[in-house]
């Protein structure tokens, strides 16, 4: 079915009818499956025609008047699910397309989420029914004005009296204000609050504890909390739809049984019982949100690119000879290198979060059968893959904006705000640079136990092969040599090794592990990218080896497969060399293949954008309509804006009129 909101003509029919592939079952392929397309189409249009969820006016509203917008749209949205009787999954997906970061995100994604996973079979009985009925609307409150990255260093406190069985939480300094949790600011009645826990004049480190903040009579704070928003941030609507709050304690009391006490408990004497569970737990509403971050890189990269290459089919400049007809700058070969790299990206990051949406799910089930050893490996996949494509997504972003020259700069672009919302996701849940140093500790870790004979398993178990990945060579020759999966796996896992093996051996040359660490970070990021593309790479390759189905399929999924992983290859060849992994005269067969392969995109180029079956409302853009008719639209949205409004501006009688009609003149003249 096309995506189209109302549009007359296809101006980019000339486009489709050159693909050689079934689009519709390449929607499949991209949504998992035939059911999710037909249900993430179907929220997509309940909310592209409801006049409730427009966003067309987003960025020109106030600060006040988005947040106000904001609380709109989740009631109706709330009021919809209701009505409608939607399951988990479609409320979901109708929350995914009315597009607007607000309260109800961290609701739902992280407040829900740690009762389910630290709370106690009575805590979730008590507290989950509530949420899900929005009785109650709660936040993530980890994160302080002196401490974010640095959990252990957070310094709220919850004191335990045993005089009247209850905790006694309090921000005792200025840095210890809670700053940046979501829906905090203004909308939230509850928080899950971390702190540290004292009982007995023992501190026992972060807890999670349910604290109310709000009255669920007048919304007033609670004695002894202080509540605010922290201020307007990056961009013009965007993120500035979401309370990002600040909240002070004073010697709020709260009752016991408030503490999360699923994997540690403080009895009613004030004993502090910690189960037979990885301290850790702690941290599982984190790696769980870091694994839906990855899914969600995949929603805003492939955005980006579906506007970017429908506008680049409709833009053409020169190339015109005697009055025919300029070139269309998807055409340029330079165009293509920038974008189809960005294309094979969207998919890649699609395909790799699905899988780590499997390994989540596998790890929770071991979790319950009290097997813990595979939570090191989650740990570090959840937090390289959220670093490395959220990073690599905010930067495609921007180089859309570029690849849809002037006009990408406009709002109406969808361009700027799609970034400025998305650019965050670099910092959040985890900086990126502290997630990958965490990936190179699981690394030094792993091939410090190589030479005990331990056997990696997992994303590591290439390790394993390390005798052979130490030497080996590329044995490429021609440039098609590159289209052999076996010949890419290869280079990317001895580059991973080889530069993982270097870190160790330099650590080991330094006073101490700690120092060498220090000293060596810069390379430990550089290797822990390394892994991570390579499990980009290796699950990519692994889902061409499913059941793929529907005519061309499998060949444009095997093409952007290779330009991925081949232009990553160009991308990093000071890496591919330096560790003596491929030649030069191999990366330049690289190169000349990659050009093949974007020559084989290009006619295909339009209907695989297509593919991701976004609707104009979701896309909010005029570069990016799904009819290509973007000239008329550009202009028509131009007369939209309030400067508009009038044909002489306010302020003309106070400031334009007196300096045109001014009587000085500069002596001078
Ligand atoms: C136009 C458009 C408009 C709208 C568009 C709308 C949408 C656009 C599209 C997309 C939007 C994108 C996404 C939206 C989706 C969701 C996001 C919504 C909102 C954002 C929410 C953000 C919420 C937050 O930020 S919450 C706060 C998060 N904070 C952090 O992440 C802190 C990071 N720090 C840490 O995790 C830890 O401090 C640390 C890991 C860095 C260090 O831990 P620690 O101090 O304990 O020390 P170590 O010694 O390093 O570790 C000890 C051992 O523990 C192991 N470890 C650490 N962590 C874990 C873990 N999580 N699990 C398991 N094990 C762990 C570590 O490895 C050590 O092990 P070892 O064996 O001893 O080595
Ligand atoms: C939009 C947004 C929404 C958020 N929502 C929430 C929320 O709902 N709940 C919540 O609790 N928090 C939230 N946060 C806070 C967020 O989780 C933190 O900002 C994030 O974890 C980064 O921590 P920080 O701000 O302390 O950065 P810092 O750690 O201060 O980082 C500053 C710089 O120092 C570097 N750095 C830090 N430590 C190291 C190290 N060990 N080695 C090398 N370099 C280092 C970083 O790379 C970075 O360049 C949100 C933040 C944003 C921006």
């Amino acid at each position: 079915m096309a995506a189209v909101d109302g549009g007359e003509v296809d101006h980019l029919a000339g486009e489709r009818a050159t693909a050689h592939f079934d689009v519709d079952a390449m929607k499949v392929a991209w949504a998992g499956s035939r059911h999710a397309v037909e249900v993430n189409d179907r929220m997509a249009r309940l909310v592209a025609s409801d006049p409730v969820f427009r966003k067309d006016t987003r960025t020109m509203l106030s600060r006040k008047e988005l947040f106000k917008d904001t609380l709109k749209k989740a009631a109706h949205a709330w009021k919809r699910i209701v009505e409608l009787r939607l399951t988990e999954e479609e409320a979901n997906l109708l929350r995914l397309y009315v597009d607007q970061p607000g309260y109800v995100d961290l609701h739902w994604g992280m407040f829900v989420p740690a009762i389910k996973g630290q709370g106690t079979e009575e805590q979730q009985k008590k507290w989950v029914p509530m949420a899900y009925k929005f009785q109650i609307i709660g936040c993530y409150a980890q994160t302080e004005l002196g401490h974010g990255s640095n959990v252990q260093g957070l310094e709220t406190t919850a004191t335990f009296d045993p005089n009247t069985d209850e905790f006694v939480v309090h921000s005792p300094t200025l840095t210890s204000s809670k700053w940046w949790p979501g829906g905090l600011g203004k909308a939230s009645t509850h928080a899950v609050v971390y702190a540290r826990l004292i009982t007995q004049g023992k501190d026992y480190g972060i807890h999670g504890f349910i604290v109310q903040l709000r009255s669920l009579d007048d919304h007033s704070p609670l004695p002894g909390i202080t509540l605010g928003d922290i201020g307007g941030k990056f961009g013009s609507g965007a993120y500035n739809s979401m309370d990002n709050g600040v909240l002070r304690f004073d010697h709020v009391r709260i009752p016991r049984d408030q503490m999360l006490m699923r994997l540690s408990q403080v009895t009613r004497e004030g004993k502090y019982v910690h189960s037979d569970v990885p301290k850790q737990l702690l941290y599982g509403t984190m790696v769980y949100v870091r694994q839906t971050i990855v899914a969600d890189a995949s929603k805003a990269l492939s955005r980006a690119v579906c506007i970017a290459v429908r506008y680049s089919a409709i833009r053409k400049q020169f190339g015109s000879q005697a009055g025919g007809p300029e070139t269309q700058v998807l055409n340029y070969k330079t165009q293509q290198s920038r974008l189809f790299p960005l294309l094979a990206s969207a998919y890649a990051y699609r395909f790799v979060g699905e899988w780590l949406k499997w390994l989540y799910t596998d790890v929770m089930q071991k979790l319950e059968a009290k097997d813990y050893s595979t939570l090191p490996e989650a740990h570090a996949c959840t937090a390289g893959l959220k670093s490395v494509t959220t990073s690599a997504t905010a930067d495609a972003i921007e180089e859309c904006r570029k690849l849809c020259g002037g006009h990408g700069y406009l709002n109406s672009s969808g361009l700027p705000e799609l970034f400025a919302v998305y650019v965050p996701a670099c910092t959040y849940e985890g900086d990126n640079v502290v997630l990958l140093l965490q990936v190179a500790r699981f690394l030094m870790k792993t091939v410090s136990q190589l030479a005990s004979g331990k056997q990696p398993v997992g994303t590591t178990a290439y390790m394993g092969n390390i005798q052979y990945l130490m030497q080996c060579k590329s044995a490429v020759n021609t440039a098609g040599d590159w289209l052999n999966p076996a010949a890419i796996k290869e280079v990317f896992e001895a580059r991973a090794l080889r530069m993982a093996v270097n870190c160790a051996q330099n650590i080991s040359k330094a006073p101490s592990q700690e120092e060498g660490f220090s000293e060596l970070s810069p390379d430990l990021l550089e290797s822990a990218v390394a892994h991570v593309q390579l499990i980009i790479v290796t699950k990519f390759f692994e889902k061409l080896q499913q059941d793929i189905i529907g005519h061309g399929v499998k060949e444009q999924l095997q093409n952007l497969c290779n330009i991925y992983a081949l232009f990553l290859l160009h991308k990093h060849l000071g890496d591919f060399l330096s560790t003596g992994c491929i030649t030069p005269k191999q990366g330049a067969l690289a190169n000349e293949q990659l050009g093949r392969l974007y020559a084989q995109v290009r006619p295909n180029a339009v209907a695989l954008v297509d593919a991701f079956d976004y609707t104009d409302h979701y896309l909010s853009s005029v570069l990016g309509r799904y009819d290509g008719d973007v000239y008329p639209a550009l202009y028509a949205e131009a007369w939209k804006d309030p400067l508009n409004e009038t044909v002489i501006p306010d302020g003309y009688q106070e400031h334009l009129r007196p300096l045109l009609k001014q009587q000085l003149k500069f002596s001078r003249l």
